[in-house]
């Protein structure tokens, strides 16, 4: 299995890819220090080697204790790194020795890089001291004139000005003047302790012009590392290309952002607990308490949803989740049908092809499109959806009369608000009783309301595309209907394939069957698990699940389970026959 998708991988062109070293100490709580510089590299994307200067005993109450690497040592780390790797950025974080600096100064000058961000690391955020004064003036010596940016806080600005009070945003363009004097080709004050300020304003001079960077003043104590988060963050945008100002720009809103995703997670007892640079802690606390991967006994009764039929029999599709669950449905479907082409509509001798799903029922095609109306479908004929009011255009092509094809764009805002809110609640329902939730074809949406999965078609986002959106752990399933297409969604990295549909029905417009032969020849040539999908129902089920194939998992269906009176019995029943021809 492995060696095709190792071919395939072997196929591709050589690249480069961004490559910050940072130069810092060790945190062994991992919030800063060069824990934090891999941490924000990986998120932004970036590789990210690591000089080690000092590897300091740490958690969230504070420094332990400090033991400084000897400056050779440090040196052997550099030119290890440097004299083999690609380096495009050196951030550089504690540097507590003149030593270390003295060394790394030599090595940069042996080993020229793109550029230089220097976060000068004096005091942790728990007031302890990383690096003395001592070393201040080695450090406006030795590094600051090498700097591309410097990024220092307050407190860091104040020292490397001698103690000069910084209070005011004014102070600060002023520190920020003072810096750039000294060498560096920008300057980065961040003013996140300044007192009386709501907002967390940084001023950022490039010689020239000053500009006031705000953000948002995230209530948190999970503030431990966003100094060395920051600085790297810059240097990551620098290796990928960016210009200075916009580096600066995304490095402030990507702290943000990782500052109020995690500003209630728990780590550590003390004050000051570190934040969660991938942004993924919070959604495994809430998906903890439910199997994470794909389990393909979960295939047995996969429930797909049809909001026509719940239109129809006034129900919610939280009410008809809800059912479908308690009856037993192992897996389930959100399928929105509302961007298909469908064939809804004969009237007055005249087909309407499209239009959407459920908003456009025939019985109700007396409608009236009261704006932006381009054409008249046909002399006198009123059209009118239930949401009319969301059309936004409309394209008739007459191809022979008296066949009348219309295609019709809903206002795509509000049905993928719709389909968002719907998703929500959805996956709360499935998530309390352990059930995965898949999206049908859109990516977005599942990745906006952390679902499961996806489900998609042949004519869908390719699998392969989805994986590289969802990540490794995301289920996605691929509509197969020939060997080929089962092959290549083992390629793309799918985890199963629905075969289908099986047998004709009024579900899905237009979809040719395969019949129990088909999906016997794909269940044959699939590597991953199958579920059969199309004119199931309980009459037909135990065939379906007799037809020999091992990789045969279970059925998808939508009007045997939610185009019938009680979904609950339904699904009851249908789970039961299942369970037992599964046993046979
Ligand atoms: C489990 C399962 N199998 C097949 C399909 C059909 O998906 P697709 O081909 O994308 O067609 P639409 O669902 O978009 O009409 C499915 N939804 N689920
Ligand atoms: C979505 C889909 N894909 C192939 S057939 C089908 C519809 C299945 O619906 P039903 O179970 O009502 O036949």
């Amino acid at each position: 299995m492995q060696e095709d998708r190792t071919l395939m991988a072997s196929n591709h062109t050589k690249m480069k890819i961004p490559h910050v070293l940072t130069v810092a100490g060790s945190d062994s709580g991992a919030g800063a220090g060069i824990q934090a510089d891999l941490k924000a590299c990986a998120a932004r994307g970036v590789y990210c080697s690591t000089v080690i200067t000092a590897v300091t005993a740490q958690n969230t109450v504070g420094v332990q204790g400090v033991n400084i690497v000897p400056e050779d040592f440090v040196a052997e780390q550099l030119k290890s790194v440097l004299s083999d790797m690609q380096v495009d950025v050196v951030k550089t974080g504690m540097l507590p020795s003149l030593g270390i600096i003295s060394v790394l100064n030599q090595c940069l000058k042996e080993f020229p890089v793109r550029a230089l961000v220097v976060d000068p690391v004096m005091v942790s955020t728990s007031g302890d001291v990383l690096a003395g004064p001592s070393i201040l003036a080695e450090l406006r010596e030795e590094l600051l004139h090498m700097a591309d940016i410097i990024t220092p806080n307050l407190k860091e600005a104040s020292a490397l000005l001698g103690g000069q009070q910084l209070e005011t945003v004014s102070d600060m363009r002023a520190a920020a003047k003072l810096l750039h004097e000294m060498g560096p080709r920008n300057v980065l004050v961040k003013g996140g302790h300044l007192p009386d300020s709501s907002d967390a304003i940084d001023i950022f001079f490039d010689g020239q012009d000053f500009y006031e960077l705000r953000s948002s003043r995230i209530k948190t104590r999970n503030t431990h590392g966003t100094g060395c988060s920051l600085a790297s963050c810059i240097a990551a945008e620098l290796a990928k290309g960016s210009g200075m100002l916009p580096a600066v720009k995304v490095a402030k809103r990507y702290v943000e952002t990782a500052l109020d995703y995690s500003k209630d997670i728990v780590i550590g007892n003390g004050p000051q607990g570190p934040f969660d640079h991938l942004l993924r802690l919070k959604s495994s606390v809430k998906s903890s308490c439910r199997q994470v991967g794909f389990n393909p006994s979960d295939l047995l009764l996969y429930a797909v949803t049809d909001s026509r039929m719940n239109q129809k029999w006034s129900r919610s599709i939280t009410d008809a989740v809800k059912a479908a669950i308690e009856g037993g449905a192992t897996i389930v479907q959100l399928r929105m049908t509302n961007s298909l082409l469908h064939l809804i509509a004969f009237m007055i001798g005249v087909v309407v092809l499209q239009i959407d799903h459920y908003n456009a029922h025939i019985g109700s095609l007396n409608i009236t499109i009261p704006k932006r109306r381009k054409t008249m479908p046909s002399p006198g004929m009123e059209m009118s959806f239930k949401k009319a009011s969301r059309l936004i255009s409309l394209k008739c092509f007459i191809n022979f009369p008296p066949v009348l094809i219309c295609a019709v764009e809903w206002e795509k805002d509000a049905e993928t608000r719709e389909f968002l809110e719907a998703a929500k609640a959805c996956l709360e329902i499935c998530h309390s009783h352990g059930i995965p939730l898949l999206i049908n074809d859109r990516i977005d949406i599942a990745l906006a309301c952390d679902a499961d999965g996806v489900h998609v078609g042949q004519s869908d986002m390719p699998a392969s595309v989805a994986r590289t959106f969802l990540g490794p752990e995301k289920i996605i399933g691929v509509s197969c209907k020939t060997p080929e297409q089962a092959h290549q969604a083992w390629i793309d990295g799918a985890d199963y394939i629905g075969c289908g549909g099986v047998f004709p029905t009024n579900t899905k417009a237009n979809n040719l069957t395969v019949g129990l032969d088909g999906l016997k020849t794909v269940c044959e040539a699939s590597k991953l698990p199958v579920v059969a999908i199309g004119g199931i129902g309980a009459a037909n089920a135990r065939a379906v699940m007799e037809i020999g194939a091992f990789n045969l998992r279970g059925v998808a269906v939508v009007s045997a389970l939610f185009d019938r009176e009680c979904i609950l019995t339904e699904t009851r029943k249908f789970h039961a026959l299942l369970k037992e021809a599964a046993s046979m």
